[in-house]
């Protein structure tokens, strides 16, 4: 496994390889855990070679102590990666990757206003300038991002189209632990008693899930879910919407899911103290 540092050193590695070689990429902020290593698991079954990258990107950050906050782990990711078989990873200095300020800016319109975007103004515009940054630089033929950021895949999903990358995304299911909570990089910073009662943000979404299921009103479906998180006073729950899960827009409240004939996805974003954690379940 090659470990760069520099566009330059991570371009001229590659350059051996075009054409020939299909290129898988797996963007990730590092903290490494399962989730991320199914990631590169599903590039390596589908790539000749795949390139993760490691890079806590400030622009996407709304909140400067989350930023700050923010596991930074590089030398056990590495060790990670090398066992599970990258072939490279991308680990710049956030100089490299921004030598000066940014100055372009891009609108995913009424995609980065709703839900996280709401929640995280400017989150998704430093998303998309740092993902296009590293799809220029590696030049993959496809991209891997986990379902447990599904705003983010639409997002990325616009850019590709109206940028035309020609590069094809996969989005891979959620890992989650054995009592249901989604794996997260942020899940480092729970104490004990916040570990405990944070696989409840999970059993909360399924009982959405089995409300929706059993023909309950989507309104009925959001109580339900809400009155469970809202029996933890650790918990603040900053949003939980049931959406279409094509655009994310919330469905009426006294709509049932079998009147939306599309699929559907239950999706919120909670806080414990200041760790705030994101999950959703998709209704085919
Ligand atoms: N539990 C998971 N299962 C599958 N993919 C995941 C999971 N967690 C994160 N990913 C994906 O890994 C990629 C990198 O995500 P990132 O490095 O932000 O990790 P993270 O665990 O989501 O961290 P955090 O949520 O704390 O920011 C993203 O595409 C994300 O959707
Ligand atoms: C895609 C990404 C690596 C861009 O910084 C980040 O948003 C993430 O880890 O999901
Ligand atoms: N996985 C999303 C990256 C972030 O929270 O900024």
């Amino acid at each position: 496994m090659l470990v760069c540092t520099t566009i330059p050193q991570i371009r001229s590695a590659l350059q051996a390889h075009y054409p020939e070689k299909s290129i898988g990429l797996v963007p990730t902020m590092g903290a490494l855990h399962e989730g991320h290593l199914s990631l590169i698991r599903a590039s390596k079954q589908e790539n000749d070679l795949t390139v993760c990258s490691i890079f806590v990107n400030p622009t996407q950050f709304n909140n400067p102590e989350d930023l700050l906050k923010y596991p930074r782990v590089l030398a056990q990711d590495l060790e990670m990666l090398e066992k599970v078989g990258c072939d490279y990873v991308f680990a710049p200095e956030e100089t490299e990757m921004y030598p000066q300020p940014l100055s372009l800016g891009i609108d995913f319109g009424d995609l980065e206003r709703t839900l996280e975007g709401t929640h995280r103004p400017g989150h998704f515009k430093g998303v998309g300038v740092v993902v296009a940054k590293l799809f220029n630089i590696i030049l993959p033929q496809r991209a891997y991002f986990g379902q447990k950021d599904l705003q983010q895949f639409l997002i990325i999903t616009q850019l590709v189209q109206q940028l035309n990358f020609n590069i094809q995304l996969k989005s891979c299911p959620i890992i989650r632990e054995k009592d249901g909570l989604a794996m997260s990089s942020r899940n480092r910073r729970l104490n004990e008693a916040e570990r405990q009662v944070a696989p409840k943000i999970y059993e909360a979404l399924k009982l959405a899930e089995n409300a929706l299921k059993s023909h309950a009103s989507v309104e009925t479906a959001k109580k339900t879910a809400l009155q469970l998180l809202n029996d933890f006073s650790v918990f603040e729950v900053e949003y939980l919407e049931i959406v279409g899960a094509e655009n994310l827009v919330p469905l009426p409240p006294s709509m049932k899911v079998e009147e939306f004939g599309k699929p559907i996805a239950v999706c919120t974003a909670v806080k414990l103290g200041d760790i705030r954690l994101i999950d959703n379940i998709l209704i085919p």
